[in-house]
């Protein structure tokens, strides 16, 4: 593992830590002092800012002016604010390197359990290509997939990369349903139990059934109220469309080449308690090419 995925495990790992302290005061000691858990959160963090400093670097001295990637657009509009470059460089990667990990790891799980999905899947891809490159699958081919986009919303239901996400109240409030919230509560939405509710799924809540998403073949999306696997209203994950495409692109070259068999001893799953869900000692896995 490199220097930096290191520390980025390390301050999610504390950082989720800090969030489920009983009492806060605790670690506010530690950092006061500088000592135990907090110093070594305080080192990795160094560490991933002298990465992040590095990549914008390396992009002003490439050149950025015409660069169609993210960096190089938020450079563009601002590029005499390090700090906030360094911040931004972070926040996308904290948010989107270990959810899609996350929710590409359940998907191979689920997969691995389902063969008729993947038959499926692989005739919807093969459809789609016809005598396209196998190996060059674009962004249009990929939209016409409804089914595949189905399979990763199903896989996203039953194990979101965001498993619960807390807002603290900042004034008294009362939410649509009526009920009332005040001033500094902490409120939790939780998407794991949300995708697991009778009363939203139905009686097959358990089920793993990509066919739910479809309608007459195309992939109806669910309110995202009931779905909240990226949140919802004005804060909805701002890569929500980025990290779909970008899933759907990995999931469809693997499984045209390739059997994923998840190892029994995998089984049952543990996850750690972080702030993305991972699986405990990651997830076994035999991956064979097709022949
Ligand atoms: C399967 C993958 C992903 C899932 C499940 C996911 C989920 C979420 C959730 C639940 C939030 C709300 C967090 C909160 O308010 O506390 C969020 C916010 C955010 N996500 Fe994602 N995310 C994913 C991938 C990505 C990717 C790939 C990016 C960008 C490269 C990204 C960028 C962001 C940003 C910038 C926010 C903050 C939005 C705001 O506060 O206005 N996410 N995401």
């Amino acid at each position: 593992m490199s220097e930096f995925a290191a520390a980025f495990d390390t301050t999610s790992k504390l950082l989720a830590r800090r969030g489920m302290a009983t009492a806060s005061i605790l670690w506010k000691l530690k950092r006061l002092f500088n000592v135990g858990s907090e110093r070594e959160l305080k080192r990795a963090i160094r560490k991933i800012n002298m990465l992040a400093e590095d990549i914008i670097r390396q992009r002003r001295r490439l050149g950025f002016t015409s660069g169609h990637d993210l960096l190089s657009r938020f450079m563009c509009l601002v590029d005499d604010d390090d700090k906030f470059l360094r911040d931004i460089v972070i926040s996308f990667l904290l948010a989107g390197r270990d959810t899609v990990a996350s929710g590409l790891t359940s998907f191979f799980l689920l997969l691995s359990q389902n063969p008729y999905t993947v038959a499926a899947m692989r005739d919807e891809i093969a459809g789609v290509i016809k005598d396209g490159n196998e190996d060059a699958v674009n962004y249009e081919q990929l939209k016409e997939m409804h089914y595949v986009h189905a399979v990763l919303y199903e896989s996203l239901r039953l194990f979101p990369p965001v498993q619960f996400d807390s807002k603290f109240c900042l004034e008294d409030d009362v939410l649509p349903d009526g009920t009332f919230v005040s001033k500094n509560t902490r409120v939790t939405y939780h998407p794991y139990a949300m995708g697991r509710m009778e009363s939203i799924w139905g009686p097959d809540w358990g089920a793993f059934k990509p066919e739910r998403w479809l309608r007459g073949g195309l992939f109806t999306p669910a309110n995202l109220f009931n779905y909240p696997v990226f949140q919802g209203g004005q804060r909805v994950c701002l890569g929500k469309e980025l990290a779909l495409e970008e899933m759907k692109a990995v999931v469809v070259s693997v499984v045209l080449k390739f059997d994923v068999e998840v190892l029994q001893g995998a089984l049952p799953l543990k996850f750690v308690p972080g702030l993305t869900a991972t699986i405990n000692g990651g997830l076994s896995a035999r991956v064979s090419r097709r022949s």
